[in-house]
């Protein structure tokens, strides 16, 4: 079964009485296990494309099936329920909850699943540690640089054990040394674990972790080639 299946997504934003073209006739399919970048200027639908496929937006057209499931056949619940369980969010703006710790934030999303507080904490500091931040754990986010921050956002996309990672320019706020860790990390949990990675980024060295590189313009995929992937050196 594929990760992901885009069938003709189109998605048209209405601003006054102007349409903006956010996605036209976008057709992709993800297999499990991939390690995707969509790559494409400014304003070339790499985040409402992530929106969609991450169930936070629905689209105007076509068809989105994640795991199995389609979205447009799905309840409200059911897609909070497919968000919770199976996708993991790493998006730009961290959204890490500020009067929570980095251990706290980590272990939100499990105690909504409901797993009890001895598996949350240790599956947490488990996190925490392999994205290098063991012994800050009592930190809040106001308590850490924005890498590390970002890298607190990683271990929360992904305790939860999701079987696919949606990321939106996650190296944005990141300099080169905190970028390359955190791509070293994406990698280690794609070849560890198979989890599915869709990156949407402007950064040359985040794409070239790519094993396969989907450009888009105007809202649709121009090119999708598969790639030798290239790490970046550590400075
Ligand atoms: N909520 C919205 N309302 C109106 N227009 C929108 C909205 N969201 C996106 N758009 C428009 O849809 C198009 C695609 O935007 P999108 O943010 O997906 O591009 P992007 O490739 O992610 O850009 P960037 O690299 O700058 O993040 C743009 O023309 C954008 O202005």
């Amino acid at each position: 079964m594929s990760a992901v299946v885009c069938e003709a997504v189109c998605r048209t934003f209405h601003q006054g009485d102007a349409l903006i073209t956010g996605l036209d006739h976008v057709s992709l399919e993800i297999q499990p296990g991939e390690f995707l970048c969509l790559s494409g200027p400014s304003g070339s639908g790499k985040t409402t494309l992530l929106n969609a496929i991450g169930a936070l937006d629905t689209p105007d057209g076509g068809e989105i099936t994640v795991g199995g499931q389609r979205l447009g056949s799905l309840s409200r619940a059911e897609l909070a329920e497919l968000r919770l369980r199976r996708i993991g969010f790493v998006f730009q703006a961290y959204n890490l909850i500020p009067v929570l710790t980095a251990r706290e934030n980590v272990e939100f999303v499990m105690q909504v699943q409901g797993l009890s507080a001895a598996r949350r904490r240790a599956v947490a500091d488990e996190m925490l540690a392999a994205v290098g931040l063991a012994g800050l754990e009592e930190r809040r986010p106001a308590q850490l640089s924005g890498g590390q921050q970002q890298r607190v956002a990683v271990a929360r996309a992904v305790a939860s054990g999701p079987d696919l990672v949606l990321a939106d320019e996650p190296t944005a706020n990141l300099d080169s040394h905190s970028s390359a860790h955190l791509m070293d990390l994406f990698e280690q949990l794609n070849g560890e674990r198979g989890v599915t990675f869709v990156i949407a980024t402007h950064d040359p060295g985040v794409m070239g972790y790519a094993r396969r590189l989907v450009r888009m313009l105007d809202g649709r995929v121009v090119a999708d080639e598969a790639q030798t992937p290239q790490r970046m050196a550590h400075e």
